[in-house]
């Protein structure tokens, strides 16, 4: 079955590797590249600044790309994927799932909002059926479904693993995150080079509550947040793409250093397209993961951890998730492979 999708914000940081993911994914076909109102009519070689270490697809350089609006794009497009400014999210994405489509977004608005789905497929698959209660709720024939903060899709898969077995109480983190998390404009050379910034605002509350959301329980009718405590401190740090992060899990069962490590190397990925053969890649060195080395395991798919340690609570380690990928374009995409998967289009 081939899927038509659109990309909406097609031009941004996280809109550009959706092409690179896209272009040669086997069900999907790339029919529509929405951007701003000063990037409507120009072609998307014109319109985007390129910054992706491989060529723009020739047949896609030359499409034309249309305002962000449901009038725009083909009707016979079955599956949008979102990558706009969350404050234009906010807006359009209802609009575009009004209009009958299915949205799998990337942007941070509604991701808490109780009949939307935030989605990490290894992680939480059974949270899609969510989409019922939405559509009862708003009437869409469409559907909106999110992917978490690319910080928090880092730390989340190992916490998974370490919450089946051993049951997480509370959790610390810190991060050390890369500028393209920030977007192109998002921080210029002079802020950074030579820099670290202490402050990415508001990622310590996505980090808080969207890991509670995504470890909670589905019952039919609602997702319960799971109880553990989690406290975040966010960095920017002059890394381009990958973010690293320094995790103290506090569990209700004894861990040992070793048995954290082996139950994260087990955590099984799925069968869909994008997921990597294996989720959780974990290094006995204690200098890895890191960045530069680490982010592209399993097409960038693949999340990293190191640096095993016990505590008088549970476990401290460190993780790593290019943010990009399995963080922000990688994440939507696989999310739309599990919404054809579950027949939502
Ligand atoms: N970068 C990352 O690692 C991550 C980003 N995200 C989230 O993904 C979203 C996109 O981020 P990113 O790609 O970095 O951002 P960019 O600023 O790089 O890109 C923004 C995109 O949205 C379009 N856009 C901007 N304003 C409007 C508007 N008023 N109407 C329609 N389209 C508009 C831009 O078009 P134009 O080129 O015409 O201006 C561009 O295509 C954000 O919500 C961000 O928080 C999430 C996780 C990770
Ligand atoms: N804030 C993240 C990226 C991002 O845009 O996150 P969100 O999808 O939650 O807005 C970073 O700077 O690295």
């Amino acid at each position: 079955m081939t899927v038509r999708v659109g990309v909406l914000g097609a031009t941004g940081a996280v809109g550009q590797r959706l092409i690179q993911l896209i272009d040669p994914h086997p069900d999907f076909e790339l029919a529509a590249v929405t951007a701003s109102e000063s990037s409507a009519g120009k072609s998307y070689r014109e319109a985007a600044k390129w910054r992706i270490d491989a060529p723009i697809p020739d047949h896609i350089a030359e499409m034309e790309v249309v305002a962000t609006d449901a009038d725009e794009v083909p009707d016979d497009v079955d599956l949008i994927f979102s990558s706009l400014p969350s404050s234009v999210g906010a807006e359009v994405e209802p609009e575009f799932c009004e209009a009958g489509y299915v949205v799998s977004s990337n942007s941070s608005n509604g991701r808490m909002d109780e009949d939307v789905p935030l989605v990490i497929p290894e992680v939480n698959a059974d949270h899609l059926d969510v989409l019922e209660v939405q559509r009862d709720e708003r009437g869409w024939d469409g559907a909106l479904l999110k992917n978490p903060n690319c910080s928090t899709i880092t730390m989340v898969p190992p916490l998974k693993a370490l919450d089946e077995a051993y049951t997480l109480t509370d959790v610390t983190v810190s991060t050390l995150q890369a500028v393209s998390g920030a977007g192109y404009s998002g921080v210029t050379s002079m802020e950074i080079i030579d820099n670290a910034i202490p402050h990415i605002g508001g990622e310590e509350q996505k980090m808080e509550s969207e890991s509670r959301k995504l470890l909670g329980s589905f019952d039919g009718a609602e997702v319960h947040l799971h109880d553990m405590g989690v406290a975040a401190s966010c960095n920017r740090i002059a890394t381009i793409d990958g973010h690293l992060e320094n995790v103290w899990a506090d569990t209700a069962d004894d861990v040992t250093a070793e048995d954290a490590a082996e139950t994260m190397a087990e955590l099984p990925s799925i069968d869909l397209p994008s997921s990597p053969e294996t989720l959780i890649e974990v290094f006995e060195e204690p200098e890895r993961p890191q960045p530069r080395l680490d982010r592209s395991l399993g097409n960038g798919m693949t999340v990293s951890a190191g640096g095993f340690r016990e505590t008088d609570d549970g476990v401290q380690f460190n993780c790593l998730s290019h943010n990009t990928m399995r963080g922000a374009a990688g994440a939507s995409v696989l999310n739309g492979e599990l919404l054809a998967e579950h027949g939502y289009i």
